[in-house]
This record gives C-alpha cells, sequence and structure tokens, in this order.
C-alpha cells in the first residue's frame, strides 16, 4: 500500500526511520525536482523515463558491478549501452541531450562504457568545427551509431600544454592529403576514452604544417579501425592504456601514425581552412579550435553537482537508518543523523550540489549563447566563458571530490565497502579534476584574466570590466551581515578583490624588480591560483541567490533560503581570515556567521532526506535496481540496509566455495610446516 504526502511517496514497506524522516519534510518533492531540472516537464521527464528503464530487464546489471573483472566491465557495459540503443527511439527525445546524459548515466553508472564520449566529445567537436559538408559526410552516420568515435588530443608527453602537441599533420601538396605522423614515444595519444578498443573513427587533434610552417593544433577527421573487420587501419597502432583508478568499464586508449595519409576535406573547417594550394585561412579566433573545451567545461558544473547529489542520497538515507550512540534519551540509540559533526559534514555539501547544479544551468546557457554568436561569427564572448568555466570547472571538481570523500567517511566502516559504491562515485568524479583541463593549469588561465581586469581598474578604466568583474573596481564599504545575502555577497567581493589585486601587485612587484615575467607568473602562482578560486566560490554564490530569488512556490524558497544561508555561512566562515587580516571582518562577525551555520543545520535536519530525495535518483542509478533488488546498499531508497549488505556478501565471489586455492596452496602449507 502507498499513501501520498505532500506528493511524497511513502510506502508501507520501507524503513520506519526513513518514513518518519520524508514526514517531517516542509515542502514537496517533486515541486523541488522541477526547481533542480528546470522545469516540470523535464522532471517529470526523468521519473519517467526511470520508470520506463526499470520495466526493461536487459537493462539491468546482471551482476553487482564491483565483482566483475575488467573484461567482464567492458562486456556488461557494451552489453547494456547496445541494448539500450535499441530502445532509445521509445524511450527519450533523440534530439535532446539531457535525457540522453539521464538514461545512459541510470543504465551504465558510473564505470562508463565504450560510447560514453561518443556523444559528448565526438559529435560536439565535429558540429563545432566541421563544415555543412562534413556534417553531411559524418554527423548522421555518428548520430545513428554506424560508426563510433572519440576525442583524441591528450598525448603520452603532453596533455595541458597542447600548443606543443607532437603529433603532426603535414599538407602534401602533390596529393592534397594530410599525412598524420608520430614522431616520438611521447607523441602517441594517450588517454581518449573509448579509443582502445572500441571507436573507428577519431577526432584528432595535431599540429597543422603546410610547407614547414606549424600552425598550431587543429582538429582532423580519421578512420582508425576498419569498418568490417574493426582491425586497426595500415599505419596505425592503437589499444587500450590498461586499468584506471575508476572508469574501468571504458577503454581509454593510446593511438599511433605512421605517415598515415587523410583527405584534404577531413581537417574540420567551419572556422578555418587550407586550400588546394596550402593557402592557410585563419579562424576568426586564435583559440576557435579550443571552442570544444569550453563546452564541456561549461557542462561540468552540473554535472559534477549531479555526482555529489548521488553521494549524498546514498550517506543521507544511510545517516537516518544508522543508529549508534545516545543523546539525551537513554532507551534508545539515536540516527547519526542527529548529530551535529554528522550534519556539518554533510549538510554543506547538499548546498553546494544544489548550488553547482543552478550555477552549472547558467554556465551552459551561456555556452549555448556563445556558440550561436560563434555561428554568425562573433567571438567576443569567448575569452569571457574561457576565464569563467575554467574557474568554475577547477572549483567544482575539487570540491565535489571533498563532498564525496566527506559522504563516504560518514557512512563509516559500510562507507569503504564498495556494496556503498560511494568509492565509484568518487573515483570518476575525481577525474575532473585533471581532465579538460588540469585544475591548477585552468585557475592559472582565470587568473590572467584576473590580472589583466585588475590592471584596467588600476588605470583607470572600470567601464571597460566585463560584468562578472565589475566589482573589482568597487570602493570598500564595511557591510552588516545581518541585513542578508547581499551583505554577504559585499564581503565576498571584498576579499576576492583583495586578492586579486594582491596577486597582481606581487606578480608587478616581481617583474619591476627584474624577474622575467614568465618567472614572475610562477613565483606568484599560489596567490594567483587562490584569487581564482575566490572570484569562482562569488560567482557560485551569486547564482544560488539569483535562483532562489526567482522560485515563486513558498515552501520550496523557504527550505532553498535556508540551504543557501548555511552556503553562505559556510563558504564565508572558510575564507574568513582574508577578510579578519585587513580587519574588513570583525571578531564579532566571524562569531556571527558560526551561529548563523549552526542554527542553518538545525533548520536543515527535519527537511535533510527530502532535500536528497528531490534529486530523484532511482535506486538503479544508484546501483540498487529491481533484478538485482537483493544486492544494495547503503543508498536505497526503502532504507532496508543491513540484510542486503549480508546479501551482498554471500554474492562475493570469494564465497561461492569454502575453501580457497589460497588456503590449500599456501596458508595450509605453512601452518603444517609450523607444526613440525
Ligand atoms: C588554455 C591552455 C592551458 C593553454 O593554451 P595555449 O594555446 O598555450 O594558450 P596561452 O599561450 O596560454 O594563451 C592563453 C590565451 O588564450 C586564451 N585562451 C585559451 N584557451 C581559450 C579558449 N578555449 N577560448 C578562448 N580563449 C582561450 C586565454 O584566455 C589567453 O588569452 P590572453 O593571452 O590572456 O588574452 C591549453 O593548453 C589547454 O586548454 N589545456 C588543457 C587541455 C585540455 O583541457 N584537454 C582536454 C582533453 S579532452 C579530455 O580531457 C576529455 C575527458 C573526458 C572525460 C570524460 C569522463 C566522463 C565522466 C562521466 C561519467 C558519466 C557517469 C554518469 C554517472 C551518473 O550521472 O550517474
Ligand atoms: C579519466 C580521464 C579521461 C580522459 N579522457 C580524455 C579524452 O577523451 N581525450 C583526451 O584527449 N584526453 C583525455 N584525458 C587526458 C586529460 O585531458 C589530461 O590528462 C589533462 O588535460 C591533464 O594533462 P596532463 O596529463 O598532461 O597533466 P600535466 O600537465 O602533466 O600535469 C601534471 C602536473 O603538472 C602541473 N602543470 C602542468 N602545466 C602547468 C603549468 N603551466 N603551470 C602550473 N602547473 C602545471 C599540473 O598542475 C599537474 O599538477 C583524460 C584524462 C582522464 C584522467
Amino acid at each position: 500500500m502507498t499513501m501520498v504526502f505532500l506528493n511524497k511517496e511513502i510506502r508501507d514497506g520501507d524503513n520506519p526511520d526513513l518514513t518518519e524522516e520524508r514526514k517531517t519534510a516542509t515542502f514537496d518533492t517533486n515541486k523541488m525536482a522541477e526547481v533542480i531540472y528546470g522545469s516540470e516537464k523535464l522532471a517529470r521527464r526523468r521519473r519517467e523515463i526511470s520508470q520506463a528503464v526499470s520495466l526493461i530487464p536487459e537493462l539491468a546489471d546482471s551482476k553487482p558491478l564491483p565483482f566483475l573483472s575488467r573484461n567482464e566491465k567492458i562486456l556488461e557495459s557494451t552489453r547494456k549501452v547496445t541494448a539500450l540503443n535499441e530502445h532509445l527511439p521509445r524511450l527519450i527525445n533523440m534530439n535532446d541531450e539531457d535525457e540522453a546524459w539521464h538514461i545512459h548515466s541510470e543504465v551504465i553508472g558510473f564505470e562508463g562504457n565504450p560510447l560514453a564520449l561518443h556523444h559528448s566529445l565526438f559529435i560536439p567537436p565535429l558540429v563545432i568545427q566541421g563544415s555543412d559538408e562534413q556534417h553531411e559526410k559524418w554527423l548522421g552516420r555518428a548520430k545513428r551509431r554506424e560508426i563510433i568515435g572519440c576525442y583524441a588530443q591528450t598525448e603520452l608527453g603532453h596533455g595541458s600544454n597542447i600548443r606543443k602537441l607532437e603529433t603532426t599533420a603535414t599538407y602534401s601538396l602533390s596529393t592534397q592529403e594530410f599525412i598524420l605522423h608520430t614522431p616520438t614515444i611521447n607523441a602517441l595519444k594517450w588517454w581518449p576514452g573509448a579509443l582502445g578498443k572500441s571507436s573507428n573513427h577519431a577526432v584528432v587533434v595535431a599540429s597543422l604544417i603546410i610547407k614547414e610552417q606549424n600552425y598550431g593544433p587543429h582538429l582532423f577527421m580519421v578512420q582508425i579501425r576498419d569498418e568490417q573487420s574493426h582491425e586497426p587501419l595500415p599505419g596505425i597502432a592503437v589499444g587500450d592504456i590498461g586499468p584506471k583508478m575508476a572508469f574501468n568499464g571504458a577503454d581509454n586508449g593510446f593511438l599511433g601514425f605512421n605517415n598515415f595519409r587523410i583527405p584534404r576535406g577531413n581537417l574540420l573547417n567551419r572556422h578555418c581552412n587550407v586550400e588546394v594550394d596550402g593557402t592557410y585561412v585563419r579562424p576568426p579566433h586564435d583559440k576557435m579550435n579550443y571552442a570544444g573545451m569550453i563546452r564541456v567545461r561549461s557542462r561540468m558544473a552540473a554535472e559534477q553537482g549531479t555526482f555529489m547529489a548521488q553521494a549524498l542520497t546514498i550517506a543521507v538515507r544511510y545517516s537516518a537508518v544508522r543508529r549508534q550512540g545516545f543523546l539525551e534519551n537513554k532507551s534508545q540509540e539515536v540516527k547519526v543523523l542527529d548529530y551535529q559533526t554528522q550534519q556539518h559534514r554533510l549538510f554543506p555539501a547538499i548546498a553546494r550540489s544544489y548550488a553547482f547544479i543552478f550555477c552549472g544551468f547558467e554556465t551552459i546557457q551561456k555556452y549555448e549563447t556563445l556558440q550561436n554568436e560563434m555561428n554568425s561569427g562573433n567571438v567576443s564572448l569567448m575569452a569571457d566563458l574561457h576565464a569563467l568555466t575554467s574557474g568554475i570547472k577547477s572549483v567544482v571538481t575539487y570540491q565535489t571530490g571533498e563532498g564525496i570523500e566527506q559522504a563516504r567517511m560518514a557512512c563509516g566502516g559500510h562507507g569503504y565497502s564498495m556494496a556503498s559504491y560511494i568509492s565509484e562515485i568518487y573515483g570518476c568524479a575525481i577525474g575532473g579534476c585533471t581532465y579538460e583541463g588540469e585544475n591548477m593549469v585552468m585557475l592559472l588561465q582565470l587568473a590572467r584574466y584576473l590580472v589583466k581586469s585588475v590592471e584596467l581598474a588600476m588605470r583607470g578604466k572600470p567601464g571597460d570590466l566585463g560584468p562578472m568583474v565589475a566589482y573589482l573596481a568597487y570602493p570598500d564599504i564595511k557591510v552588516d551581515l545581518v541585513t542578508g545575502p547581499e551583505a554577504y555577497v559585499k564581503m565576498f567581493q571584498h576579499i576576492s578583490k583583495r586578492q586579486s589585486i594582491k596577486a597582481t601587485e606581487k606578480f608587478h612587484r616581481k617583474m619591476e624588480s627584474g624577474v622575467s615575467r614568465d618567472e614572475a607568473w610562477n613565483q606568484c602562482a599560489v596567490e594567483l591560483t587562490r584569487a581564482s578560486r575566490l572570484h569562482t566560490r562569488l560567482y557560485i554564490i551569486e547564482t544560488f541567490i539569483r535562483r532562489v530569488d526567482s522560485i515563486e512556490d513558498l515552501s520550496i524558497k523557504m527550505v532553498l533560503t535556508d540551504l543557501m544561508n548555511l552556503h553562505l555561512n559556510y563558504e564565508l566562515l572558510d575564507v574568513a581570515s582574508y577578510a579578519l587580516e585587513d580587519g574588513f571582518m570583525s571578531s564579532t562577525q566571524m562569531g556571527f556567521i558560526k551561529n548563523q551555520l549552526y542554527s542553518s543545520l538545525e533548520k536543515i535536519r527535519p527537511n535533510a532526506v527530502s532535500l536528497v530525495d528531490s534529486f530523484q535518483f532511482s535506486d538503479l542509478q544508484l546501483r540498487s535496481n529491481l533484478l538485482n533488488f537483493l544486492f544494495q546498499v547503503l543508498g536505497r531508497r526503502d532504507g532496508h540496509v543491513y540484510q542486503n549488505l549480508f546479501e551482498w556478501a554471500k554474492s562475493s565471489p570469494l564465497n561461492q566455495t569454502e575453501v580457497l586455492p589460497s588456503v590449500t596452496q599456501y596458508l595450509k602449507p605453512m601452518m603444517e610446516k609450523a607444526k613440525l
């Protein structure tokens, strides 16, 4: 039997501790899901898709994934993704990227799969950088999955500094072809997802050489395997790079070329070109070939926010059914979620998940605007968005890693078991600190922008500052935090501005003392990355406030205001030393922030489970689907944790036999020998 309480499904069979939590919520989780995912329709579509998937047995995991070997993982993820392919047109709107992302993460989970990058990294550069003619040739085939592709940029020797990529694409005037070549071991492409064993095409980034002049990294469409036999084409060496920290259902690969020829028309040439006679036609922006990276980074805030939200769903639900120790009432042990330390571990991370998702919406929209502008030849927004997304990808990936790790620790010993699934989420999410631009490298990209902006402000040209950095020219006026969020923003603006100015001045002083520009930059790099983080955290706070301001439903607005206040106080407390240092913040204000933080934890407590329920992750997505219902685990919606942990342990392959060869071959002889 089910009964509906404020639209939250309360089921008789659920763990009563979780049922109790759901009853205390002050808001409707379906309504909150609309705010999280952007509209009633989008939230409803997610539920419909999850429901439809749960009814298709072949889309379920055939075994708990952590018990599979690498080969089995790849086989299993490929089985699921190809089965899914058959059902996709019926289940989702094929032109809707969010629906596609959602259904893949339902079915595949965090292990990855051989098509994971086909849609996110192969098709998008083809769309962005390919001409209409090239779309005609490859896009339809790629979308129909007649061909499988990947994005091959990083090399063994170079990932961050892409101007130094060693793979060359030399234009041959006589044959009107490009000759792709890997001159050294270091120049082998290394890391591209789905390259190792699955792809038969790749968008390859190589240095374009015409008449011995190097024009820098350009994108080429390259067929790497035969479409019938799937054997590598002559002149190509390709394979898997081996197991990784996580994401082992995907085959990240290596790729080398031995004077491999491709037609002139395979240079993706929407924005640049090489004419028959070797004349190079420049793109409208120097870094046009990097536009695809801005796109991926612009999606990372929302993506990482949902990664963290999944770990928190597991940890918060578990914390509501885990009872250990006593508070006042000595007749019943308390839910660990009642400990202030547990709340302090988990609730600020819930707030960050919401903040990242809201911020992600804005950056995705900004990217879409950029894309439209680029299509009509206007590249003026590129620098701003590059700077913004460089900072955001770095801050959100790092903080997501922190949040997921706290979620794991909050689950005690069971968090360390792979039955929690948190380690897999962590392994995948933390990769984000590295891929799409190593975090320090990207923070330094934003720092270039901040330093230039401070220089403009110093030169008395505040009118030239973009809206994102206008605050760098604001006067310092002390604020009273009691007045609310705007005062927090002003405090944060002061901190961020001061750090940007300090770092810039230090950089200038170094150069004035005779240190070269590059060396001076390096000697200020830690201060510069601090400025970038503060600027980005300020931006995330502002997007959170904007989103909450825009909400009309009062019950939702109230709980999100509590969450936002928690975020504001937690973030400000974390960076308070910057404002205490110059007396902008008083110690009384510091005490106020701490008290506000503790009171926010109390306010959020009754809504905690419903705040994570509102993400509406299915049990399948948290790896607890219907078919292997017995095999899970901490995050299950029904809260029946212990019996399922026992079932999970019993299903371990080690328990399929009582006496293992390790005992008969080694331990037994050792013990026998010791007896002699
Ligand atoms: C930018 C660099 C660092 C430097 O480039 P360089 O050419 O040398 O430039 P500089 O001389 O430094 O000059 C900088 C100037 O150029 C401007 N600039 C730079 N970039 C841009 C740009 N993009 N746009 C505009 N302007 C730009 C910059 O502002 C400077 O201007 P100024 O001089 O100051 O005026 C560059 O080298 C670089 O970008 N490096 C990083 C390389 C990188 O990012 N590589 C990415 C490779 S692809 C990759 O990593 C792919 C990864 C895929 C991973 C997928 C994993 C998927 C996980 C998901 C799992 C799903 C599970 C779902 C589960 C569930 O939900 O359930
Ligand atoms: C899971 C995963 C999936 C990936 N998928 C793909 C893919 O599909 N396609 C693809 O092409 N690539 C892919 N990559 C590669 C990825 O993009 C690179 O690893 C990443 O860009 C970092 O480059 P790097 O490995 O050269 O790191 P390095 O640059 O060697 O970083 C090592 C250290 O040097 C520091 N460092 C480097 N340069 C500077 C600098 N200028 N200033 C200060 N510090 C610096 C870094 O901060 C870091 O601490 C993937 C990587 C991972 C982990």
